[in-house]
């Protein structure tokens, strides 16, 4: 199916959340944006990327630098700019019989490497509904529930009709991929897809549409020993 290549999230149908229009401010760091620095952006004192901007900060928010910053990823480059910038993963979308399409890694990808964003279409919930009467089967749409004290918020990505490679990345119950909400510049949360282990070449990337309790009635075909035998009946991210 076609679709429009974005490089980011886009507001789309119903997208009216003024909470997620709240814009960040920049850092004025000059050298370097590490927790050591005392960078602004990393509220939380802990470095979000290490080495080789692999990721460490597997269990609070990862904010990082963005368009207000200071900082810049050209010239002695941020370490804390990932999502948005280019890596050099050589990835293929294929055919897998049974599946559709799905993402194979040409090259080895080392563990909490970042893969893929996420990226789509943030809609409103009644379009997320008339979207997958419509379409009925495939679903494309990831919900994000966040945890704000005893409030949740909840955001709906939708890659279907403007997305990027990431939207043929395919469901496992043994996947090599973690879903990391990240945030750039604003309160809108945006998908990181980073490895959970070494990956192989020629491995297909997968993650885990969610553990949701009612079954979709699509049979499962990740092939994994753990198999749960059913995908999940939403693609789901919540922290
Ligand atoms: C986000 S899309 C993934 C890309 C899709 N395969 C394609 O060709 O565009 C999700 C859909 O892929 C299929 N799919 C993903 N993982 C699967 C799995 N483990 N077993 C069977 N079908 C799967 C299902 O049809 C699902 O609704």
């Amino acid at each position: 199916m076609e679709y429009e290549e974005i490089h980011e999230n886009v507001a789309g149908p119903g997208f009216e959340n003024e909470e997620l229009d709240v814009i960040f401010e920049g850092c004025e760091c000059e050298a370097e944006c590490t927790a050591a620095s005392s960078c602004s952006c990393l509220m939380y004192k802990v470095d979000n990327y290490g080495q080789e901007k692999r990721l460490e900060n597997t269990s609070l928010p990862i904010l990082e630098c963005h368009a207000n910053c200071s900082c810049n990823e050209w010239i002695n480059p941020c370490q804390n700019r990932v999502i948005r910038t280019t890596n050099s993963l050589d990835l293929q979308v294929i055919d897998f019989k049974g599946k559709g399409k799905g993402v194979l890694t040409k090259r080895m990808i080392p563990k909490a490497t970042f893969v893929a964003e996420y990226a789509g279409e943030l809609l409103g919930k009644e379009e997320v509904e008339r979207r997958a009467a419509h379409y009925k089967g495939d679903n494309y749409t990831l919900t994000v529930k966040e945890h704000f004290g005893d409030r949740i918020s909840t955001t709906f990505i939708d890659p279907r009709l403007k997305g990027k490679i990431s939207r043929f990345i395919n469901h496992s119950c043994e996947p090599n991929l973690d879903i990391f909400i990240v945030r750039t510049g604003c309160m809108a949360p945006s998908i990181g897809l980073f490895a959970s282990r070494d990956i192989s070449p020629n491995e297909e990337l997968s993650y885990n549409y969610g553990e949701s309790k009612t079954p979709s009635g699509i049979l499962c075909l990740c092939g994994s020993k753990v198999c749960r035998g059913q995908l999940p009946a939403s693609q789901s991210a919540s922290d």
